[in-house]
């Protein structure tokens, strides 16, 4: 929403939806609903009732199901058809079967498409939208105009493109929405479109202008800026910048940057704070992986990799940095790395609890060994858990849980029957066993296991002899295993490196293993958890 004089609109469950590969049920609109009223827009447009069946059944269920504290529902239609009367077209009467409050029309504002997409003269179109917006206000209903192709449509036809526009006002529109539909406008077309647009039309005082920006150029976001500089009072966007093709303007974006940067209070309750939660709960619900280098919400957009940028955030964070992280809900990080210096791990350091201020010869100490082993193929930016374990033997902390004395796996095939068959030769199936070596608890023990593979045979071995002495260990479970070669013109003699996630149910962590073997390389990653897991469920070493 939302103040009085400027609205915020997601179209995240309409336009948003319309992105290749995106597959909402009922239930995910719902949810997301909930989460876009929660970040405090103002205005939510469910989606296109009458043309699409689960839009129809969203509406209905939204009535009973959804209890919205700062949110309006919008549902999206089109301007009648040609030729038939506004009440007598049933995509309109389904916009009205929607009972929300506020209805949303698509209509033509580009000549080239009224007389070639929708094949009638430009008065007939005139009179589409004329017809339907005043019949829908006669109903109760406030209405959103969006004029599509608006500014193609301006910049081939002015007078055409501005006649729509004036049109729907006098129709009482309460917005009529600028929308670049195929994303092509640059940010000052956009401006100086909006500007004279507002200077010929006399848009009155309870009118307001709106942009609708598409990100065919990667200027959505910069396109609703100009807009909304230019004079725009209602600015449309979805959350991630889902949308058809390249997707929308980014509402988080753009609303970040008009409450950060400029000054405005847009959403309700502070919802900016919430920013990042929402973001990523949604795309939970789209099931679609978060953009890391998102602006403001994303993963990486407050993480540091470079040495010289640690060494000014540890003055200050605003050096490297354009606005608090925690106003949108993210978190500042630092990234270990070959290219990290000692600011970076002493910051590292405090991120996981350690205070490393002063100690110059173990940092220097710490960055070197972090260089050497990194130059060797290890990546600890993805491996935090590994960076820990690595910093805890520097300083002397790292706890002896077990000793590995030796370890074994051997790979054959059986004959298909034994096993489940092997894709590429249905008769065998491969299998693995593996023996391991260990002293834990005081004592030897020889366990051995069976797999699939190598690396799930000394899993199981190594799990059978520590779940003696560590019961703890039954909680954790490897969810992720990414192998990779490290230098590619070696063939299968390359080194390798394994990065392994794994959680005990609550949260998760990554470990790296490197190695000329891939089995050696994933042992190491394992037994690493192992160590990390056991370290932070408190467990009192027993080696
Ligand atoms: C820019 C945007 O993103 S707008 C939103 C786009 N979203 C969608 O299209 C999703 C929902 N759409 C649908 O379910 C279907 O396309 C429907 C139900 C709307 C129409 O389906 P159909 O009747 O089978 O027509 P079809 O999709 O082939 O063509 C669209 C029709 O709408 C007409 N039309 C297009 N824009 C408008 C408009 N603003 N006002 C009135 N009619 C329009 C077209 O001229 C075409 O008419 P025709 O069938 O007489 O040639
Ligand atoms: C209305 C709309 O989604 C567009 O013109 O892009």
């Amino acid at each position: 929403m939302t103040t009085a004089s400027f609205q915020v609109y997601d179209t995240t469950l309409r336009d948003g939806a319309q992105q290749e590969g995106m597959n909402l049920s009922v239930s995910d609109k719902l949810a997301i609903a909930a989460l876009l009223d929660e970040l405090g827009v103002g205005y939510i447009e469910g989606g296109w009732p009458g043309a699409v069946p689960k839009d129809t059944d969203f509406f209905a269920r939204a009535a009973t199901e959804l209890t919205l504290k700062n949110a309006v529902l919008a549902a999206f239609g089109a301007t009648r058809r040609a030729g038939v009367r506004a009440g007598d077209d049933p995509q309109v009467r389904a916009l009205l079967d929607a009972a929300t409050p506020v209805v949303t029309l698509v209509a033509k504002s580009d000549v080239r498409h009224v007389e070639r997409a929708l094949k009638t003269t430009r008065t007939e179109n005139l009179a589409m939208i004329a017809d339907t917006v005043s019949f829908l206000v006669a109903e109760g209903r406030r209405v959103v105009l969006d004029a599509e192709h608006f500014f193609d449509g301006y910049r081939y036809d002015a007078e055409y493109a501005t006649s729509a526009v004036r049109t729907a006002f006098d129709a009482g529109a309460e917005v009529v929405t600028l929308c670049d539909t195929n994303g092509g406008m640059l940010p000052t077309w956009v401006g100086e479109i909006v500007g004279e647009l507002r200077a010929r039309t006399d848009v009155g005082p309870e009118q307001l202008l709106g942009v609708h920006a598409h990100n065919d150029t990667g200027c959505a976001v910069a396109n609703s800026l100009a807009a909304v500089e230019a004079g725009a009072t209602h600015v449309q966007g979805t959350v991630n910048g889902y949308g058809e093709r390249t997707g929308n303007a980014d509402l988080v974006t753009v609303v970040a940057n008009l409450e950060l940067k400029a000054g405005m209070t847009l959403l309700a309750d502070g919802g900016l704070r919430e920013a990042a939660r929402i973001s990523h709960a949604i795309s939970e619900l789209t099931n679609i992986s978060p953009f890391a280098r998102q602006p403001y919400v994303g993963a990486s957009a407050f993480a540091h990799k470079g040495g010289l940028h640690a060494s000014a955030i540890r003055v200050d964070p605003d050096m490297y940095q354009h606005t608090d992280p925690t106003l949108v809900g993210n978190d500042m990080r630092m990234l270990v790395s070959d290219m990290a210096g000692r600011a970076s791990i002493e910051l590292k350091g405090r991120e996981l609890g350690f205070d490393l201020a002063g100690q110059g010869e173990l940092l220097s100490r710490v960055t070197n060994r972090v260089k050497e082993d990194e130059a060797a193929g290890y990546t600890f930016e993805a491996a935090d858990a590994s960076f820990e374990l690595l910093l805890r033997s520097e300083l002397g902390q790292r706890p002896d849980f077990f000793t590995v004395e030796s370890w074994r796996a051997i790979v054959e095939t059986v004959p298909a029957g034994s096993a489940p068959p092997s894709v590429h030769a249905p008769d065998a199936a491969a299998v693995a066993e593996a023996t391991v070596k260990i002293r834990a608890g005081g004592e030897r023990h020889v366990t051995t296991g069976e797999g699939n593979g190598p690396v799930n045979a000394l899993d199981q071995a190594l799990r059978s002899a520590l779940s003696r002495v560590y019961p703890e260990l039954a909680r954790f479970e490897l969810i992720d295993f990414k192998v990779r070669i490290l230098d590619t013109e070696l063939g299968t003699d390359a080194i390798t490196r394994v990065l392994t996630e794994t959680s005990d149910g609550e949260r998760s962590w990554s470990t790296v293993g490197v190695g000329p073997n891939v089995v050696e390389a994933a042992w190491e990653a394992v037994t690493e958890a192992y160590v990390y897991g056991l370290l932070k469920s408190g467990v009192e070493p027993r080696p």
